[in-house]
């Protein structure tokens, strides 16, 4: 596994727009080698504000949209349209704007699809969907993908995988999670696994009520079911991406980059 760089940036904004001219990069570099890339998505203010930034900038266009396959790391479970869904924020910022093959878009299923309202068998199904895509040489039950993006909570949660839930023990790729601590209760997540199965993970927090989970997240002693973003690691490399506020208490002896 990978060990994190660090990159500060100013504020939201300027993160936001310097990870989506990162993520323009990462997905042209994938398509011209291996003809297709797949980027997981993250729900959450920053997440969210990437893909907006994205949205907005020229650079989109050097993307085959056609050739990119999207997943989630997680899901609140509600209907399809619901404003708190991740996929819903995504789709308004970006997903409604360009031009994607609607089958290589895979959002995590709603409480109105077809296994109603069991984040289970919703969580299976996610699953199964994920092992069709998988190629041998994934050697996994989920793609190697090439950029998966987490938020993170003040908890130190990563996707909806929060500290101390039993789906930080699950070696399932998916699972249904009942009782999170953050609204909606009832969620479907990617386990740690299928996290550290993508090539790049790339963790995004912006603001000071973030500063401390960063921290954690970036100390050597802690453990990823006390702090699930300790285990988020990715097979090539990891970035935590953040603004000045969310850097404010990173532990000693971490190297950052930081831009003006
Ligand atoms: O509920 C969730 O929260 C986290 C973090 O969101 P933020 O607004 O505090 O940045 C997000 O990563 C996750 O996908 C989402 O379901």
């Amino acid at each position: 596994m990978s060990t994190p760089t660090v990159l500060i940036h100013r504020d939201q904004e300027l993160l936001a727009k310097a990870a989506a001219a990162r993520l323009v990069t990462r997905i042209v570099d994938a398509q011209a080698a291996r003809g297709s890339a797949s980027v997981v998505l993250t729900g959450g203010g920053v997440g969210t504000a990437v893909l907006a930034a994205l949205n907005a900038t020229p650079a989109r266009d050097a993307i085959d949209w056609r050739k990119l396959d999207i997943w989630w790391g997680d899901e609140r479970f509600l209907p399809t349209g619901d404003p708190e869904r991740n996929e819903t924020g995504a789709r308004e910022a970006l997903l409604d704007h360009v031009d994607l093959d609607p089958a290589r878009v895979h959002p995590m299923p709603a409480t109105n699809g077809p296994d109603g309202a069991d984040p289970e068998a919703a969580a299976a199904r996610y699953a199964e969907e994920l092992r069709r895509a998988a190629r041998p040489e994934d050697h996994g039950p989920v793609p190697s993908f090439d950029v998966l993006m987490l938020g993170v909570g003040p908890d130190a949660h990563v996707a909806s995988l929060f500290p101390g839930m039993p789906a930080l023990y699950d070696e399932r790729p998916v699972v249904g999670v009942r009782g999170a601590p953050k609204p909606p209760p009832t969620r479907i997540s990617l386990t740690m696994p299928s996290l550290r199965a993508a090539r790049d993970v790339w963790v995004l927090a912006a603001g000071a009520s973030k500063s401390k989970a960063v921290r954690l997240g970036l100390s050597p002693e802690a453990g990823p079911v006390q702090v699930p973003v300790a285990g988020a690691r990715g097979r090539r490399s990891t970035l935590f991406l953040l603004d000045r506020a969310a850097a404010a208490e990173l532990p000693p002896g971490i190297e950052r980059i930081a831009s003006p």
